[in-house]
């Protein structure tokens, strides 16, 4: 099934959700629009009240600058809310795209790359909403603009709107062609860019090899390319930077300039489409300035939605993601993955007290029947069977790649298998419940995985119902009570990479898992990048830690095997 969540969708969401800020922001664009159009009017009637001889009210000079603040108020309003509508849209997507994130299967999550996911979160995001902010809305504002000027030209002065119609499409060409060549000289200039600085430190990295093979000339003259390349597109942006002001200037002044020479022609004819007076003369130039200010930001409002155009199109690919997978699985794999939504659906079913206490008589914590598990096509598990006692230590054993890590991530319900069955006392591993996971499992990897924070929190890991008597007994039972206590602030000390040993962080992993009280630990190679000594010191705390509890651990060396051995 498709997700709902696409684009699209959230986008009118939003809008429906935010109808008094989209009403709002309408209002506000139509009002400046509308604003804006009457001071030139305004000036028109006051200058032919004075070519006239006749007096100017005051209260007409009053009421043009009163316009003329309430257009710029309009402006400000529409900016300002736009701003927070840009705010709304962001959040609502990035909130569906981690609700999408967390559902996805671990598998599908393990084949993103972490670069291109975080690009989804920021640029992409960034470009959807500049879609509205500086694309559909300032498109739309800017459209109504040029029609009603054009509509009010039209009645002061029907030659003007007549040559206007004529120039507008060639000024629009012009102003495209100016962007287009523009950015493709900036994005030249940030890849030569780039490649200049890459260059540096490649040259540092490999020096050695450049003496050693005499390439000193070619690294040079590859630096030099780079460099010129990207004068070359500076120079390319300079110069259309330079022409266009210039040439939209010019062309302002040849349309005033024709139109008042038609205008004062004499002729019939002529005047009944150029006819105007000094006023009309003045309202008009006015407009005529304007028009091309819109004229100009439909070039760059085109070029945002065309690149907002691809940012949507990559979020809705990863909206897809799971609706992919699933339409390959239905032509030829046969392997199930099953999402995190899918798994939290079943385990509303199951309650914790099957896992503990199912059968007072049952003494099996963990069992695998005949399990038969593989990634896409590539089977890793073959009829996998084998129990582990509660209480019961036991070391998984076998080649490398044999599957023993996969084992475990079967275990904590990531995976669900092909065939076959694994439970947990009396429940299958993926109807695990979420909220008891912790309470049930204990997991410890090779390396410490720090979150943003302090001590204490890296061992609960932000969970409040977890008490600071507990995260005590945690860190004493690791022994690292005394390390913790030696640091400036204690348990509050925010961490950073250098205030432990990496046996130390290790061992804060291990206070990480206990913390919780779990009645299953399951290690995988937690000693593996750890020297003899301190290897000792962790398989000391970890022997106390593992009292009374089911142990399932992996391990190349045999200093670190606990209990009985499981080949796999
Ligand atoms: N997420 C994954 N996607 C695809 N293949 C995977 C994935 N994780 C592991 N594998 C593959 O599954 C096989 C078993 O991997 P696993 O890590 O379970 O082996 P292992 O016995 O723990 O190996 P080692 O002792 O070297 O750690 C390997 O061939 C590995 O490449």
């Amino acid at each position: 099934m498709k997700h709902k969540g696409n684009v699209r969708n959230i986008l009118i969401t939003t809008v429906k959700r935010q109808k008094w800020l989209s009403i709002g922001i309408l209002i506000a664009v139509l009002g400046a629009i509308g604003a804006s159009l009457i001071p030139p009017l305004l000036l028109g009637k006051i200058v032919d009240s004075i070519t006239e001889g006749d007096a100017v009210a005051f209260s007409f000079f009053v009421l043009y600058f009163v316009v003329l603040a309430l257009t710029g108020f309009m402006d400000t309003a529409r900016e300002s809310l736009l701003t927070v509508f840009g705010q709304k849209i962001t959040h609502a997507l990035r909130s569906r795209l981690m609700e999408k994130f967390l559902g996805l299967s671990a598998d599908t999550i393990n084949q993103q790359e972490p670069g291109t996911m975080v690009s989804r979160f920021v640029g992409d995001v960034d470009t959807v909403e500049n879609l509205f902010t500086s694309g559909i809305i300032s498109m739309f504002a800017d459209t109504c603009k040029i029609l009603s000027i054009l509509a009010v030209i039209w009645f002061r002065n029907k030659g003007l709107t007549l040559v206007l119609l004529f120039l507008l499409p060639f000024l629009f060409w012009f102003t495209r062609h100016v962007q287009k060549n523009m950015l493709t000289a900036q994005i030249e200039n940030r890849r030569a860019v780039g490649r200049a600085s890459g260059h540096v430190p490649e040259t540092i990295h490999n020096i050695r090899t450049i003496h050693c093979f005499g390439k000193e000339k070619y690294m040079e003259e590859r630096y030099d390319k780079y460099i010129s390349d990207s004068y070359r597109a500076m120079e390319r942006t300079n110069f259309y930077d330079a022409i266009y002001s210039p040439v939209i200037l010019i062309l302002n002044a040849v349309v005033v300039a024709v139109v008042m020479l038609l205008s004062a022609s004499g002729d019939q004819q002529i005047l009944t489409f150029f006819g105007m007076s000094a006023g009309t003369a003045v309202a008009v130039i006015n407009y005529i300035s304007q028009i091309f200010t819109p004229v100009e930001s439909l070039g760059m409002e085109i070029q945002t939605i065309q690149s907002a155009m691809a940012g949507i199109h990559r979020i809705n690919e990863f909206f897809n993601l799971e609706a992919d997978e699933a339409d390959r699985a239905s032509g030829k794999r046969q392997g199930v993955r099953k999402t995190a939504k899918d798994i939290s659906e079943q385990k509303k079913q199951v309650t914790i007290d099957k896992i503990h206490t199912a059968d007072a008589g049952d003494q099996t914590a963990v069992s695998f029947e005949n399990v038969v598990f593989g990634y896409d096509e590539h089977l890793v598990l073959e009829g996998v069977s084998f129990e582990v006692k509660k209480g019961e230590q036991v070391t998984l054993s076998g080649r490398t790649g044999a599957g023993k890590s996969t084992i475990l991530k079967l275990l904590l319900g990531l995976y669900e298998p092909q065939s076959g069955s694994i439970r947990i006392g009396n429940v299958s591993a993926t109807e695990v419940p979420e909220e008891e996971r912790r309470s049930l499992f204990g997991y410890v990897e090779q390396s410490f995985h720090m979150v943003p924070g302090t001590v204490r929190e890296q061992i609960t890991l932000y969970d409040r119902s977890i008490t600071e008597k507990q995260v005590q007994a945690a860190a004493r039972l690791t022994g690292l009570e005394d390390s913790i206590a030696s640091l400036e602030n204690g348990y509050d000390t925010v961490c950073t990479p250098e205030i432990f040993s990496q046996g130390q962080w290790q061992l804060l992993s291990i206070a990480r898992a206990a913390v919780a009280e779990p009645s299953i630990l399951l290690l995988d190679e937690i000693t593996a990048n750890l020297d003899v000594e301190t290897e000792k010191e962790v398989l000391q705390a970890l022997r106390r830690v593992s009292e009374n509890r089911t142990v399932i651990s992996i391990s190349h060396r045999t200093s670190a095997e606990m209990g009985r051995i499981i080949m796999v």
